[in-house]
């Protein structure tokens, strides 16, 4: 019934969200859909025959029901009405069958749609480059996944088959009523214009309403989000007020596009049911004058009023499902949107093959266009190199950290890993020539092998306790309950930061990348964690090419080369010896580092 209008959805980008993730027009949904289904073809052929049969057979009753109309009418004897009647049972009792079987194709063949659909979401979702998601805001991407993916279920499981079986109903019903007198065929168009006018009328407005309210949702999910997971931040400096109005503005503008939706679709209704009453006494008055003057019988009036009856209740579902279908094709212009970005490259050459050197080349980064946090930087990183970077705190060793791991592009400039320009080939080029750790350390819930297992999914138990024996973890491991099996992470048996750090690091050993960056959060000097990250670091970057992110100078004078940096520029560069004599930025902060500490 209705034709989708994902072009209309895909214009609804309302100003000031330009940040969001793509929202797909309509060539692509359909492209999209056309895929889908072309994968499940047979199944859709099925669920398609199996629904024509139940509705043809649904449209043999009427006839009948008219023809033992005539029977009593004409006072014929009793028993000529037991064959129709055993076969309007038998033909309702096939109808039952071949409906529920048709549907329960029908369902598999929409689930099946929409597993597919959101694996491919989520696969494209995971590889988005993270400044597109930050532009965005991660409320975009989790409103799609969670709000628009139930949208979309919500469709396949209630609003698909009936939208099927309604439409087919009324193709079905109009031929059979032409069959049987094309005079009633002709009165039930008459009504025809309002339904067409209505559905018109309801898609100009309810496509953009619709898109436009999920996009406040996002918004809104998003202001949430931050203010809510920025709470410490939001107190600490007082900014309450500030972000409950920014929340109030957000909700305020989601809240009065739902007010409207209910609006509209008051109004859809107040169309549909005026012509109901038109259509359903023109009928009544027509049958009338027909039976009247002796052009049709009582059994074809009868017939030609439940045909009707079979009409009107179909295009009244199949309009209002024009509601569902619009919410969800909304909400599929903003899955296939992001399914439908451009692919990364294919990582053609494996890490292993490739010389693990780095190479960077007048690289400048901004998070916020016009403020540097890192300007003019040439670095590089012989193989099998270790490298420690210093600085002040935010002097620009994560970001810097980060842009050779592949996590953010850089604003300017070329970085180059084992011969392969990042820049242009894109981050995925490279994933498995560098491993990254950094300082958000993150126990996935589920069995500690599991987590171990990330970095490679075939190690055997062996080998994850001997990369767990080289971070200096054994002990502990194998004192857990279960051992390897232990459920650790959310709700499970909870690890220390630096048991999690060390997870982390045997993470690396299994991965075995010949590039590791390194960017631990902090452990206090001298402590105990400290000492233990320190031999487990050692030995996980054994034999690779290494970039540390230095927070304790000691990790930093085990290197082979320092680079100093400050407010996002090399300052300074050499071995820990030169340094030190040098006597300049890093000179100071080793004095500072390794003064005797106040007890
Ligand atoms: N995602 C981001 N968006 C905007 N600014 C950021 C972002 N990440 C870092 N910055 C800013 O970039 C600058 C450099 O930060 P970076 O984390 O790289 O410094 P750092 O030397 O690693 O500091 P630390 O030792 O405290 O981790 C800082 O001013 C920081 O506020």
């Amino acid at each position: 019934m209705t034709e989708p209008h994902g072009d209309a959805a895909a214009r609804q980008q309302p100003t000031g969200q330009a940040g969001l993730l793509p929202t797909a027009d309509g060539p692509a949904i359909r492209g999209a859909l056309g895929a889908l289904l072309r994968s499940a073809r047979w199944l859709a052929a099925g669920a398609f025959l199996l629904m024509l049969v139940a509705t043809g057979l649904g449209l043999l009753i009427p006839p009948l029901l008219g023809y033992l109309v005539d029977l009593v009418a004409e006072q014929r004897a009793a028993d000529t009405i037991v064959l129709p009647v055993l076969l309007i049972l038998g033909i309702a009792i096939g109808q039952g069958i071949t409906t529920a079987v048709g549907l329960t194709r029908l369902a598999r063949l929409g689930e099946g749609m929409l597993a597919e659909l959101r694996e491919r979401f989520v696969r494209r979702a995971l590889h988005l480059p993270l400044e597109r998601v930050e532009q965005a805001g991660s409320g975009d991407l989790t409103a799609r996944v969670t709000n628009d993916v139930s949208m979309i279920a919500d469709a396949v499981r209630n609003a698909l088959p009936e939208l099927a079986r309604s439409g087919l109903t009324i193709v079905l019903t109009l031929i059979g009523m032409i069959v049987l007198d094309w005079r009633f065929a002709a009165v039930a168009l008459v009504v025809a214009p309002i339904h067409v006018l209505t559905v018109r009328w309801y898609q100009r407005h309810a496509v953009p309403l619709y898109a436009a309210q999920r996009v406040a949702t996002g918004a809104q999910q998003h202001q949430l989000l931050d203010t809510v997971g920025g709470a410490h931040t939001v107190r600490t400096f007082r900014l309450g007020t500030a972000h409950v109005d920014k929340v109030r503005t957000r909700s305020t503008r989601a809240m009065e596009l739902m007010l409207r939706g209910v609006r509209l679709v008051t109004g859809f209704y107040n169309r549909l049911n005026f012509a109901e009453l038109l259509g359903l006494s023109t009928v009544l008055i027509t049958g009338f004058v027909l039976v009247q003057n002796g052009s049709a019988t009582i059994g074809t009036a009868t017939a030609a009023a439940l045909y009707f009856h079979n009409l009107f209740n179909p295009i009244n579902a199949a309009l209002r499902l024009v509601d569902d279908a619009q919410v969800a094709l909304a909400s599929l212009a903003r899955l296939v949107g992001v399914t439908e970005l451009p692919p990364q490259p294919e990582n053609t050459r494996t890490g292993q093959q490739l010389d693990p050197t780095i190479k960077v080349a007048n690289v400048r980064h901004e998070y916020v266009p016009g403020q540097p946090v890192l300007r003019d930087i040439d670095l590089e990183v012989a193989a099998g190199q270790r490298v420690a970077l210093v600085g002040a705190s935010g002097a620009g060793k994560t970001t810097l950290a980060k842009l050779i791991a592949g996590i953010h592009a850089p604003s300017r400039g070329s970085i180059t890993l084992g011969e392969v320009d990042l820049t242009e080939r894109g981050p995925h080029a490279i994933s498995d020539l560098v491993g990254l750790i950094s300082q958000e350390v993150h126990v996935f819930a589920g069995p500690l092998a599991d987590d171990l297992r990330l970095a490679k999914p075939k190690a055997a138990d062996e080998e994850l306790l001997a990369a767990v024996d080289q971070v200096g973890a054994r002990d502990w491991v194998q004192a857990l309950p279960d051992g390897l099996a232990t459920v650790v992470g959310e709700g499970g048996h909870r690890l220390t930061v630096t048991q999690a750090q060390q997870l982390a690091l045997a993470r690396l050993i299994l991965a075995d990348p010949r590039i590791a960056i390194l960017d631990e959060a902090t452990a206090d000097a001298g402590s105990a964690g400290a000492r233990v990250l320190e031999s487990a670091a050692a030995n996980a970057l054994a034999g690779r090419t290494a970039l540390v992110v230095a927070h304790r100078l000691t990790q930093a004078a085990a290197c082979d080369r320092i680079v100093v940096l400050d407010a996002g520029a090399i300052v300074e560069t050499g071995t820990h010896d030169e340094l030190v004599a040098a006597d300049g930025r890093y000179a100071r902060l080793w004095r500072a580092w390794s003064a005797p500490r106040p007890t």
